[in-house]
């Protein structure tokens, strides 16, 4: 086992300030929105996830870092109640995810790569949709305040997302998200494949998002992205969590210190 390296240990700048939606959501929540402790995760005798552990208050943007095959997908899905782990525990909104998959799933708002919204309906034909599938009734001025929320632009609203760009689609997976006023994101790759100006939107939506109280988990192997929204960085190598980063009280990552460590790792194949 590999004990993970600590760099920069101070303080996040994770505000405690939850807006109204959000603390609803949240108010019975322990301060561990994510606890993944000693997570080990095997798929016939062979060990994917090894003694994995972190956790997450709300208001905290986590970036787990790592290479092709590091267990990225494999620790969102084990997060998500798809993996059941080997030994270990994951907790999520303060419930053990294979003992409470469906309020988990109630608190978690999951992005795949490419959000998965139905390309012939409109944004908010969609959105309608998959909330009435949650049972939840949201009325069009609080559909309209959501887009506004993400910046999606207003002609768009009402038009087949078969005509979006990827920012767009996520931007509306978001606005859905945050009208099913779940409180944690999981987010897989949410910047690979958008251009400069989407990513930097999207940057900022995240930040936006964690100011209001939301709780924030993606993975990626992107580093530069990474450090610009992260208040802490995990960096996963063949499952084993070898390093982690913190921001300082204000302030981001820094970028070289990340990426000579993973530079580090990647050599020796993470
Ligand atoms: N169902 C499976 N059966 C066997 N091995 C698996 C299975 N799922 C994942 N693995 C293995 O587990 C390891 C981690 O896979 P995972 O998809 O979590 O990596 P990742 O970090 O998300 O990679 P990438 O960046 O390429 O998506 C890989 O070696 C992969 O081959």
């Amino acid at each position: 086992m590999t004990t993970p390296t600590t760099i920069n240990k101070t303080p996040t700048i994770a505000p405690k300030t939850f807006d109204k939606q959000l603390s609803n959501a949240c108010a019975d929540l322990s301060d561990a929105m994510i606890e993944v402790s000693s997570l080990n995760f095997s798929i016939k005798n062979n060990a994917i996830l090894k003694n994995l552990s972190f956790s997450m208050a709300a208001g905290e943007v986590y970036a787990l870092l790592g290479g092709n095959g590091a267990g990225k997908s494999t620790t969102l899905k084990t997060l998500l109640g798809f993996n059941k782990p080997t030994e270990g525990s994951v907790k999520v909104a303060g419930k053990e995810v294979s003992k409470a998959l469906d309020f988990v799933r109630g608190k978690t708002a999951y992005l795949p790569e490419s959000a998965t919204l139905y390309p012939h309906l409109t944004a908010r034909e969609n959105v309608e949709y998959f909330l009435s599938l949650a049972d939840i009734k949201k009325s069009d001025e609080q559909i309209n305040a959501a887009f506004n929320r993400v910046a999606l632009q207003h002609d768009a609203w009402d038009r087949h997302m078969q005509t979006y760009s990827k920012g767009m689609r996520q931007k509306t997976a978001i606005a859905l998200a945050i009208l099913r006023e779940a409180p944690i994101f999981l987010l897989d790759e949410p910047t690979s494949g958008l251009d400069p100006v989407a990513i930097d939107e999207f940057n900022q939506l995240v930040r936006e998002l964690a100011l209001t109280g939301a709780t924030i988990l993606m993975v990626t192997h992107d580093v530069y992205g990474a450090c610009q929204v992260a208040n802490r960085i995990g960096l996963l190598k063949n499952g084993e969590l070898v390093g982690e980063f913190d921001a300082p009280q204000s302030g981001r990552i820094d970028t070289e210190q990340v990426h000579a460590a993973f530079g580090h790792h990647a050599k020796r194949g993470a």
